[in-house]
């Protein structure tokens, strides 16, 4: 049996993507904190939603999908029912394997995942690492359960902070950076419907062949951007403005802000 215990947005993403890969609504019990999210829960995956401590009763793989600053009282209320039996697998942002396993105490296998928002269309990328007390049995378990929702890599916990920062945050750039694009559409005088399709459309095709053409992304730029014409143009912008540091400054940003979280 498997529990999600906080069932926000990521949690319900994976509790959508297991039920698609064939788990079945009696495979998995939920746990949230308000009242008619729980029974929206019930109502549209016929899942039970049960308390956080007859969820670590009841299952034997517990997946905690709090915010990170919610996660020592949720560890609090379930630490007397977990057995060192179950599989923990902490989704939390910044919070560590030992973190978890301090405050469950005994020798719970612990595993963390960083996993990102297209987790709903079975494209996340979820990155795992093991704690202290978690073995092969455990990562591969942790792999069943991710893979059928997108691609999983077992990193070392140490690269945790700096994963959350790249994919983990990664899709929030994407967006945003479709915005900026859609505003210079704007800004040029294209209807904003058209301007976000064409858009969209770009950014799919240009990660298709990034993906699929196994080219480096040098090589795919490079093939865009004719001597003296309209792509080079664009980049010197880009460059004047500093917009490669400003990426690197930032993404460093959100690794110290992952080690800051499980401090509260
Ligand atoms: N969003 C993202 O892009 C990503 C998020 N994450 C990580 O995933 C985790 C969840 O994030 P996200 O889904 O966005 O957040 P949400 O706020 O959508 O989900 C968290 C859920 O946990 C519930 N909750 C809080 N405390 C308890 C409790 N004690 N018992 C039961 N349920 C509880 C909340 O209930 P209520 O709504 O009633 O407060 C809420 O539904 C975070 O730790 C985040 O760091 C990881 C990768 C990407
Ligand atoms: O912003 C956050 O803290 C979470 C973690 C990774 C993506 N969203």
């Amino acid at each position: 049996m498997i529990a999600i215990l906080g069932t926000g947005k990521m949690g319900e993403a994976l509790l959508s993507g297991l039920l698609r890969a064939g788990f079945k609504p009696g495979d998995i019990l939920a746990t949230t904190r308000r009242a008619e999210r729980a029974q929206a829960l019930r109502e549209t995956y016929g899942v039970r939603v049960v308390s956080n401590s007859e969820a670590a009763k009841a299952a034997d793989t517990l997946i905690l999908a709090v915010k990170p600053q919610d996660m020592g009282t949720l560890l609090a209320e379930i630490a007397s029912y977990v057995p060192s039996s179950s599989l923990v697998i902490s989704a939390a942002a910044g919070i560590t394997t030992s973190f978890v396993e301090q405050r469950l105490g005994g020798e719970v296998p612990v595993v963390r995942v960083m996993s990102n928002t297209p987790i709903r269309f079975d494209e996340a990328m979820s990155v795992i690492s093991p704690g202290a007390h978690a073995g092969e049995e455990h990562l591969k378990l942790t792999e069943e359960l991710l893979s059928p929702v997108g691609k999983v890599l077992r990193i070392p916990e140490s690269q945790q902070d700096a994963a959350t920062a790249l994919s983990g945050s990664g899709p929030a750039y994407f967006f945003y950076l479709v915005e900026a694009m859609v505003d210079a559409g704007i800004l040029l005088g294209m209807p904003r419907a058209a301007a976000l399709d064409m858009v969209t459309q770009s950014i799919v095709g240009a990660a298709v062949m990034l993906r699929d053409s196994g080219e480096h992304p040098v090589i795919l730029r490079e093939a865009v951007t004719s001597p003296g014409g309209t792509t080079i143009a664009a980049i010197a912008e880009l460059e004047r403005h500093k917009v490669r540091a400003a990426f690197l400054a930032a993404i460093e940003a959100a690794r110290d802000r992952s080690r800051e979280l499980a401090s509260g």
